[in-house]
């Protein structure tokens, strides 16, 4: 057995973008809770690609690039026809919408720093409308283009609702977008930079990375916990279901890190929340169980929640589909991808490492008729 296996503590790269040291995470040297605290996700989404914040000019200039080319083109809202929305995925259909996009752009081949820091804004300013119109058309209803002068996450909830949110809505999406938004060599980041490490495209890079976040290891986990809430149902059977998951060896999903040993520094806003918004919209129990589950595993196995634990519940207490937990993930780091993507092909080199063979050995070809 690898004396790393799943590549634990292997420190593979040089980055600016963020830093991880014991619970504390920082984006290009800012403190995650000043960002969560301060910072709109165009900010944030800024300060991830050119190592600082925006004067007012730039965010003006920022917003409107991304405005200018959210609304998607129209074959891809058509090419929603081709499939049983019904039946797939939300981060499949992101995954396959998103690879797309690309054909949709005349610059897709075009490797140069221009092209590809402009393919990265057009990556981000057109997830969301994929992710809304797939919503909204699988429910039979119509397409909602973006309104100009709304901010990002104002336009992502316009868009998904086909109405103007409240300021809490919006704030609380803000917040979840600033907090997911990048987190160092995570399993997805890792995959785009491996993919781009071949010196292919941004597209391909991000679409990779949408495959590797849709793994209930990864960010998956956040639908799975609603699952596992739903299907707790009420508080006084927690403990129970819980013991169970353990006696048969289950993770509990939203629980335990990689890296984070001492918690999760995200975990506190989400919790907050999720404390917040689950009162508001009638789902308290629903905060109860999920604070009675963490007490458990903190007790019996010693983790913590992580990003995904508390988040399920902020987005079902929007109202949010519980499949469409994932994709707001895949918007949120999209900033965080590309920022990495940009970072490898500044200073690359092919990522290959190697596998210690243990299969068989000294076989000789046997023709068919005689196995
Ligand atoms: C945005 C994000 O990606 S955050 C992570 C989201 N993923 C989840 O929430 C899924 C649940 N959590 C997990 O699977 C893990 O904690 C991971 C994948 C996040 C990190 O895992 P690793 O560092 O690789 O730890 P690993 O999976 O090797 O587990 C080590 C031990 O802790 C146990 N363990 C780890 N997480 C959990 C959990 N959530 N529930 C129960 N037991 C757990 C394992 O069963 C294992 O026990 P063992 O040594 O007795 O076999
Ligand atoms: O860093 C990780 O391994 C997973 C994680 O929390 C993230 O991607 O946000």
């Amino acid at each position: 057995m690898p004396e790393n296996k799943g590549l634990e503590g292997v420190v593979v790269a040089n980055s600016k973008i963020s830093s991880i040291i014991g619970s504390q995470l920082t984006y290009g040297g800012y403190e995650i809770d000043d960002l969560a605290e301060n910072a709109l996700f165009e900010e944030v989404v800024y300060l991830l690609w050119n190592d600082k914040l925006p004067t007012e000019q730039e965010l003006e200039a920022f917003n409107k690039e991304l405005f200018d080319l959210m609304s998607l083109d129209d074959n891809i809202y058509k090419h929603f026809e081709l499939y049983p929305l019904d039946k797939v995925h939300p981060m499949s259909a992101v995954r396959t919408g998103l690879s797309l996009t690309a054909h949709f752009d005349e610059n897709a081949e075009d490797k140069s720093l221009e092209a590809s820091q402009q393919k990265a804004v057009r990556i981000l300013a057109q997830l969301p409308a994929l992710v809304a119109a797939f919503a909204r058309l699988r429910n039979g209803k119509d397409v909602v283009k973006p309104k100009e002068g709304l901010t990002y996450a104002a336009n992502f909830l316009y868009m998904l609702n086909g109405e103007e949110s409240t300021d809490t809505e919006i704030e609380a999406m803000n917040k979840v977008l600033v907090l997911h938004a990048d987190h160092e060599l995570n399993a997805s980041t890792f995959t785009a930079r491996v993919c781009v490490g071949t010196e292919s495209d941004v597209y391909s890079g991000v679409t990779a990375a949408i495959g590797a976040l849709k793994g209930p290891l990864h960010g998956g986990a956040n639908e799975q916990v609603m699952a596992m809430l739903k299907d707790i149902g009420t508080l006084d059977k927690t403990d129970s279901y819980i013991q169970k998951k353990f006696e048969n060896k289950e993770k509990i999903m939203g629980m335990g890190h990689r890296v984070y040993k001492e918690g999760d520094p995200r975990a506190k806003y989400l919790k907050d929340m999720s404390k917040k918004l689950t009162d508001e919209s009638g789902n308290s129990e629903l905060f109860d169980i999920s604070k009675r589950i963490a007490e458990i595993v903190k007790e019996e196995k010693g983790l913590l929640p992580n990003v995904d634990f508390f988040s399920a519940t902020v987005y079902h207490s929007m109202g949010i589909e519980s499949d469409l937990f994932t994709p707001i993930f895949a918007i949120s780091r999209a900033s965080g991808w590309t920022a990495h993507i940009l970072e490898q092909y500044a200073d690359n080199r092919l990522i290959r490492p190697r596998a210690e063979y243990i299969g068989a050995t000294d076989r000789k070809y046997e023709p068919i008729e005689n196995r």
